[in-house]
């Protein structure tokens, strides 16, 4: 392991120091473009102003006849729009790192269009060894191309071993954004018996005892929980973003929408949205709720040094609530800065 006072120095001469912190951006989805699809291509500058992320998709679902392709389009919808004018974030999504492709990926896009990518996702991360290579590879990229920006790292957690290593991962380097769950990878790598992208599974249940003749309640469970708390834990243990991947259903938004905000209650930041569909939901559940909002800025108010303990309706309110509320009202902020239509509900000042 590196020595801490060595922790923040770059990887290579002429490369941008780490950030210390990250950025605050509004990340409610990341959404994803196959760049090799010219006709959703030329929808991205007209999309870029609607989501928070717009993804360059070049790995799962890129056809390998097509990785050529879909490398150059995203170099052209990176050139073609300016996609910090409206705080937008533009990632890619590389191939993985015992791919054919990973190298051309990175060498072409770091040398093209560098300055304008704010993170890399990696898939299939088994270990902080995967994370360290990429550290390293885009510290000399970023130098011999003049990028003064250091370009974050977003990790997939999609394998078991992935799993097992989570708390590494997430402390590997300060180039870390955050870490995506990958929940069609994770099924296949941990023999689940499932074939869906995300999203819970009928015969996934628990059932009550048997009480006489009445019929035995039942209730589907959700198949991603532990694996998003320890996603979660290991992210924010180390001061970087945990996010749901994608939900494959497009027919089915009501059972998006249950994914999303369970994700959301449990600390997640956004979710991944693959369909236009997608996007309002997104939208909606990774904002906080204008009732809670009111009530978080209440108890924010009447704890002006955040210590003590006051009743609210009945409630007790302490050190720990405010700490709970100040979450709300800082994202409340962050959504309002963005959202006008947002801004006028929560009304904060
Ligand atoms: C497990 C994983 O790794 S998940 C991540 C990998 N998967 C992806 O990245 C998939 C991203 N999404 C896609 O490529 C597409 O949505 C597909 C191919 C799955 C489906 O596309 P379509 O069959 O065109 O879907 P559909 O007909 O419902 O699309 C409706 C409209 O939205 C457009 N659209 C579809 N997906 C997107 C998108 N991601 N972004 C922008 N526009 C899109 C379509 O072009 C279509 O436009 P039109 O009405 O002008 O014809
Ligand atoms: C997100 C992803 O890559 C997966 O679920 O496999
Ligand atoms: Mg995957």
């Amino acid at each position: 392991m590196k020595l801490p006072r060595r922790f923040f120095q770059p990887l290579a001469t002429g490369a941008p120091a780490p950030f210390r912190e990250l950025p605050v951006r509004l990340e409610r989805m990341i959404h994803f473009v196959p760049p090799h699809n010219d006709k959703v291509r030329a929808r991205v500058p007209e999309l870029a102003g609607t989501v928070d992320v717009v993804l360059g998709n070049l790995e799962d679902a890129v056809p390998a006849d097509q990785k050529e392709a879909a490398r150059k389009g995203f170099v052209a919808m990176a050139q073609a729009t300016d996609f910090a004018a409206t705080g937008t974030g533009l990632w890619t999504r590389i191939n993985a790192l015992n791919s054919p492709w990973i190298l051309d990926d990175l060498f072409t896009i770091v040398a093209e269009v560098g300055s304008k990518l704010d993170v890399v996702m990696v898939p299939k991360v088994e270990g902080p060894w995967d994370i360290h290579y990429i550290d390293q590879l885009l510290a000399q990229l970023e130098a011999r191309h003049g990028v003064t920006k250091p370009i974050l790292v977003h990790a997939i957690l999609e394998t078991a071993e992935g799993v097992a290593n989570v708390d590494a991962i997430a402390s590997a380097s300060p180039r870390m954004h955050g870490m995506s769950l990958g929940p069609a990878d994770l099924a296949a790598s941990r023999g689940m018996k499932t074939t869906r992208v995300g999203g819970g599974h009928p015969d996934y249940r628990v059932i009550a005892d048997p009480a006489g003749d009445a019929p035995r309640a039942s209730a589907q469970q959700d198949l991603w929980h532990y694996t998003i708390a320890r996603m979660v834990d290991a992210c924010m243990a180390n001061g970087i973003k945990a996010f749901y991947g994608p939900f494959g259903d497009f027919s089915d938004g009501d059972a998006c929408e249950a994914q999303f905000r369970n994700a959301f209650l449990m600390g997640c930041a956004g979710a991944w949205t693959l369909h236009p569909s997608q996007v309002a939901i997104a939208k909606r559940v990774f904002a906080p709720d204008p009732a809670e909002v009111a009530f978080a800025a209440r108890i924010v108010e009447a704890m002006p040094d955040g210590t003590g303990a006051v009743m609210l309706d009945g409630k007790m309110q302490d050190d720990a609530t405010w700490k709970q509320a100040k979450v709300i009202v800082d994202l409340a902020k962050l959504v309002a800065a963005k959202d006008p239509e947002l801004a006028a509900v929560y009304k904060l000042g």
